[in-house]
């Protein structure tokens, strides 16, 4: 195999091309030099697998494995999650990118013309259904923002103070809930929740009222950290494997009345979506950018010593039952985060916090310098004050039942684009509470 900077200049070169050719056009999320990871099954093989995109297709790595294409894998790819394979370590994922993008190269006959294996191996993405592609073992997310921040602070608490004192000294942060991250697809029923309006005196019990999205990118821990050992910021940076999109939904008129003093519980824990593809660190390096600068500058556990945030741009369209077409509602960049995704890393695990393949941490709402790079409609519409009329005539403050949310990405390369696919969740009206109201 060649060294780590010749895998490395390889498998990013933007003249690549594949003889999968529906991969090669400008604006195909899925060119060869992304290649990401997905876990997905097929009506004729339902037991979920690992693959990545290519073009209109999924390359079926369990495949390739069991040919014996990929030997440094392990069997990873026969797994119905990325775990294990995200647990083989850099080294691994580094190889194992270099020979699928080999395979899949244009001049490369090996795949291309061997039509029996080519036949079992190429699936078309409209025959698949895309699953959730890791076990999350733990999620954490954070409020990395420094405009979704100060809005926040702004309506919910003190327009003077509106960041508190410690927010540019520490990546805040809330231990969330694994067990309700789903994949792009789920439809998501409104929380009920306890509710108290300031001028009403006593709580109730109700449907959320103030049904909220939250732009965010999920980063995937790779490898981990063994109990007790920190992390310097440029090793969290080489253990994370790789992002996904991720909506934070949220239910504000449950956030105000629980979170203190302790953060957000319920009106975060009822779902969190992801994209079902994870685009690796690999694929996104030519994107690498500096982040706003830090003032005053962090502690030394804190500093980075590189461009850790990414020029990813970002977008959230709402469609609401019935509309002939989804509505641009925010649209911003990963860039503009003042706490990068391995500067959160490292803290989390600065008190020896031990992190492990699968845990996601989310970046925190995405909110950039202008009103319309607003990432939830808690800061678009000014907590319900400002109502945003879409182009088909509906308004909209928070979210509606039947409305259908969905976030994409992608970074624009030259004559290519690493795209991410899609996060969509549409709410549906609430389960009644056994207990009743
Ligand atoms: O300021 C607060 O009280 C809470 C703000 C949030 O909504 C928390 C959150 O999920 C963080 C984020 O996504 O940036
Ligand atoms: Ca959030
Ligand atoms: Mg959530």
């Amino acid at each position: 195999m060649d060294n780590g900077m010749t895998t490395y200049y390889k498998t990013q070169d933007p003249s690549l091309k594949s003889w999968v050719k529906s991969a090669n056009g400008p604006e195909c999320p899925f060119p060869i030099q992304n290649l990401p990871y997905g876990a997905f099954s097929t009506a004729a093989n339902p037991a979920p697998r690992i693959g990545v995109a290519i073009g209109d297709h999924v390359l079926d790595l369990s495949v390739l494995e069991k040919a014996g294409l990929l030997p440094q894998s392990e069997g990873c790819f026969s797994a119905p999650v990325l775990n294990g394979f995200m647990g083989l370590g850099a080294a691994v994922w580094s190889d194992t990118r270099a020979t699928i993008s080999a395979l899949l190269e244009k001049e490369n006959s090996r795949l291309r013309d061997d039509s029996a294996l080519r036949a079992g191996a190429l699936v078309p993405l409209s025959d698949v259904t895309l699953h959730m592609p890791v076990q999350v073992g733990d999620f954490t997310d954070f409020y990395a923002s420094r405009e979704h921040a100060t809005n926040v602070g702004t309506m919910f608490r003190d327009p003077e103070n509106a960041l508190m004192p410690n927010w540019l000294h520490i990546p805040i942060g809330y231990n969330g809930r694994a067990s309700t991250v789903v994949v792009s697809g789920t439809d998501i029923h409104r929380p009920c929740g306890q509710v108290k309006a300031p001028d009403q005196a006593a709580p109730s019990f109700r449907p959320s009222g103030k049904l909220d999205m939250e732009l965010e990118m999920g980063a995937l821990v790779g490898t981990g950290n063994p109990l007790g050992q920190p992390v310097t910021v440029e090793q969290a940076r080489e253990m994370i494997f790789g992002y996904v999109l991720l909506n934070d939904w949220s239910a504000r008129d449950i956030q105000v009345w629980e979170y203190q003093p302790l953060g957000p519980f319920q009106a975060k824990a009822f779902a969190t979506t992801i994209s079902p593809w994870v685009v690796t660190a690999e694929a996104l390096e030519p994107f690498r950018v500096s982040g706003p600068s830090q003032d005053p500058v962090p502690l030394p556990y804190l500093q980075q010593t590189a461009a850790n945030n990414y020029d990813l741009n970002l977008k959230v369209t709402l469609q609401p039952a019935g509309a002939a077409s989804p509505a641009a509602i925010c649209e911003t960049n990963f860039r503009y985060m003042y706490w990068s995704s391995p500067q959160q890393l490292a803290h989390h695990a600065s008190s020896g916090c031990a992190m492990r393949p699968g845990d996601l941490l989310g970046s925190g709402t995405i909110s950039g310098p202008t009103p319309a790079s607003w990432g939830s409609l808690l800061e678009l519409t000014w907590n319900g004050r400002d109502p945003l009329t879409l182009p088909e005539g509906q308004t909209r403050t928070f979210i509606e039942d039947g409305d259908s949310l969905t976030l994409t990405g992608w970074c624009q390369g030259d004559g290519y684009r690493i795209g991410f696919g899609e996060a969509e969740g549409t709410i549906l009206p609430p389960v009644p509470h056994p207990a009743g109201g």
